[in-house]
This record gives structure tokens, sequence and C-alpha cells, in this order.
């Protein structure tokens, strides 16, 4: 790494010849040198790029990424058919494929899910066309507060970190009401119809877990506002890395929300914690990753622990996924289900009820790290 201040002076240097400082401000004009990025994709192109920045730097142990297990044919898969099936004895065996999912690993592949092949490539598509755009262009979708609709930027939370992730993003809100940037053509329409229907996947995959939890099926729907449910589209954006195993492409983190739909552009990257083992996850063709968030652990009582995953980064190709996120409304309490605490025979809960949108702004106003929000509303049990 002791050539990294070097390569800042020189890539300062051609910073100031050959673009405009929009994607790179230098804070200090001595060393050692701050680099404040807006973005990443810029970052990745420059020419000659063989070294990484020292604020990206996460580890200097080129072992912590080679840790992760291949173990991954042991992910369980949830076949959506059997969820949605009326013959009572195949929707029982789904529940309880699901209910092991979400106590075992909060993780899961989801199959025959109904969602059309074309439309999931056409997003993965047009979010990789929209990262291609000019970045003047990218510059007017890019939002500052985590309420903002549409809010394009780089790593989790500039304002907060020093050291950054490799990666640029897109969080657009699609429900309850719909938001879009206008380019690249035909991403509304896309995002819309995706969207819509990933809403759909999601709802009935929750009616499954409130059964699971031994509550009534539209439990848990009605108890956190579903109709009227935050649904977040975000894009992610990894470019090839020189030195893949010294960043993140994201840090080891737990969602805010309930259930957490991914699908990416077929290059690996996502690896879920299990176990306090990192497992990198291949995909099943065509298939939805799934994860359980914050919000689910609340409202479960702590009985589906929120999942912890991370993303990676390769030095070959450019990485793109596809999220969605799908959670309470913004104005419901969340607190775990009364039902679940009775029959635990207890009447504290375990976690300190909180408004959706004030947890999305204390999360936001952090770093993003494992379940450190969630930890602050947890109330230590004796
Ligand atoms: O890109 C991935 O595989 C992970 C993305 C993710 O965890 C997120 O957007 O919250
Ligand atoms: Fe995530």
């Amino acid at each position: 790494m002791k050539d990294n201040t070097t390569y800042i002076h020189k890539l300062s240097n051609s910073v100031s010849s050959n673009h405009s400082s929009v994607w790179l401000q230098m804070e200090k004009a001595t060393t050692p040198l701050v680099l404040k990025p807006s973005n990443i994709k810029q970052l990745a192109q420059s020419p000659h790029l063989r070294f990484i920045p020292s604020n990206y730097v996460h580890s200097t142990n080129n072992h912590d990424h080679d840790d992760a297990d291949d173990a991954s044919n042991s992910i369980p898969i949830l076949d959506f058919s059997l969820l949605t099936s009326h013959h009572p004895h195949q929707r029982s065996a789904a529940i309880h494929q699901l209910t092991k999912a979400c106590q075992d690993w909060g993780f899961f592949m989801v199959v025959n899910h109904g969602i059309p092949e074309n439309l999931m490539k056409a997003v993965i598509d047009c979010t990789h066309e929209f990262f291609n755009l000019p970045e003047e262009e990218k510059q007017e979708f890019a939002g500052k507060h985590v309420l903002d609709p549409i809010r394009y930027g780089t790593s989790f939370n500039t304002s907060k970190e020093n050291i950054f992730f490799w990666r640029d993003y897109l969080k657009v809100f699609v429900h309850p009401h719909f938001h879009s940037p206008t380019k690249p053509h035909g991403y509304r329409d896309i995002m819309a119809e995706y969207s819509e229907k990933l809403r759909e996947v999601a709802r009935k995959l929750l009616a499954g877990v409130s059964e699971s939890l031994g509550l009534e099926e539209s439990f848990l729907d009605k108890a956190l506002d579903l109709e009227s449910g935050l649904q977040i589209f975000v894009g992610n954006y990894y470019p090839p890395c020189p030195q893949p195993e010294l960043t993140m492409g994201m840090p080891p983190h737990s969602d805010h929300g309930l259930l957490t739909l991914l699908i990416h552009n077929q290059v690996g990257g996502l690896q879920v914690q299990h176990q306090g083992k990192w497992i990198n996850v291949n995909a099943l063709p065509n298939s939805l990753l799934v994860n359980t968030g914050d919000h689910l652990e609340i409202f479960s009582n702590g009985k589906y622990k929120s999942n912890v995953h991370r993303a990676v980064v390769n030095n070959k190709v450019t990485r793109i996924s596809v999220v969605t996120a799908h959670g309470p409304s913004l104005e419901t309490i969340v607190r775990p289900a009364s039902p679940l605490m009775e029959k635990e025979n207890s009447t504290s809960s375990a976690y300190i009820p909180m408004k959706y949108r004030d947890y999305l702004e204390l999360q936001q106003s952090n770093q993003l790290d494992a379940k450190t929000c969630l930890e602050r509303v947890k109330i230590p049990r004796n």
C-alpha cells in the first residue's frame, strides 16, 4: 500500500487536468490528501488505475474475502408456486420451508415466482444504462436526504464516512407514490412494471411469513399497513476494481424494512453471514434472492433475525444489482406483534417501538455497520 500516496498525487494531477473537478474534490492541498468522491464509476475508469486510493481501503488483510465459503448449495430454496398453491399440503410444506429459512438463515432463493425473465433482464439493462449516462445528467438526480424520493449517490453516506465503498447507487421510492428518473428512455415504464410485480410477490411472501409466525395470514399486512407500505427500488453499480481484496462494494449490514428482494446481472458478489461464516451466494438462474430485514426482526420479537450481508467486488467486470426493499408504511410505529408477546407470556417487548420513518433517518445518520442501528432500539433482556 505504500504506493498509494504517490498514486493519489498522480491521480489528483490527472483529475485537475483531464476532468472537471465535479467527481473528485481535494479537500486539502497538502499530504495526506483526502479525496472526496462523487462517484466510483469515473475513478474506476481512470486510465492506468493500478492502486486504489487509501480512503477506499477497508482491509489490508487480503484473505478476508477469501474466507467466504462456497457452501451456497445449502442456501434454502423456496418454491413460490407451492406457497401460492390451493392445495393445503403444498402450501403448508412451503410455509414450513419459509419458517426454517427465516429462522436459520434470514435468507433464501425464490424460484417459480412468475416474474418474466425478459422483464428481469430489462430492469438490469436499463439500470446499467442509467449508470452509463453522462455524470452531469445523473447529478440531476442527486438527492441529499434519506426521504428524498430519488437519490443518486456513491458509497453509503459520504458525509459520515471516512472510508468509502466501491459502489454507486440509485434509490427511488416507488410506493405508495411512484417516482422515477426521467432517463434513460423507457426506464420509468420498466421500473413501474417490475416494482408492481415484485410488490405482489413480497406481499404474498409476507402473508406466508405471518402464517409461519402462527398469526393470521393477513395479520402482518394489516398491522404494518402494507397497502401504503414503502417500497424502494435500488440500483447498485460496482465497477471492476484493481485491488478488490482491499475494498468493499457494501459493508456487512442488515437492511431496514421487512423483506429485500434482489436480482443481479449474473455476476457474483453478494455474501451472506450464516453461523458466523461468510457464504458466497451463487444465485440459481432467474431466482429472486430474499433477505429478512430489521423490521421483521422487531415484528417477530426477535424470532426472525435480520440477515447480515455484504457485497464484494472483482477486478474483471461491472456488477449490477437491483434491490427492492419492502417495508411498513412510513407512519407505522413498528413493534413486536402483540399475539407473539402473549404467546411467550411476556408483556415486555424486546425492541423499542419506533416509527419506520424515524428508523430510516436514524440508519442514514450513521455509518452503515452490521446491526448497529437495530442495536439502538433493542432492549437488553436479563
Ligand atoms: O448488491 C448486492 O449484492 C447487495 C446490495 C445490498 O445489500 C443493498 O443494496 O442493501
Ligand atoms: Fe442490503
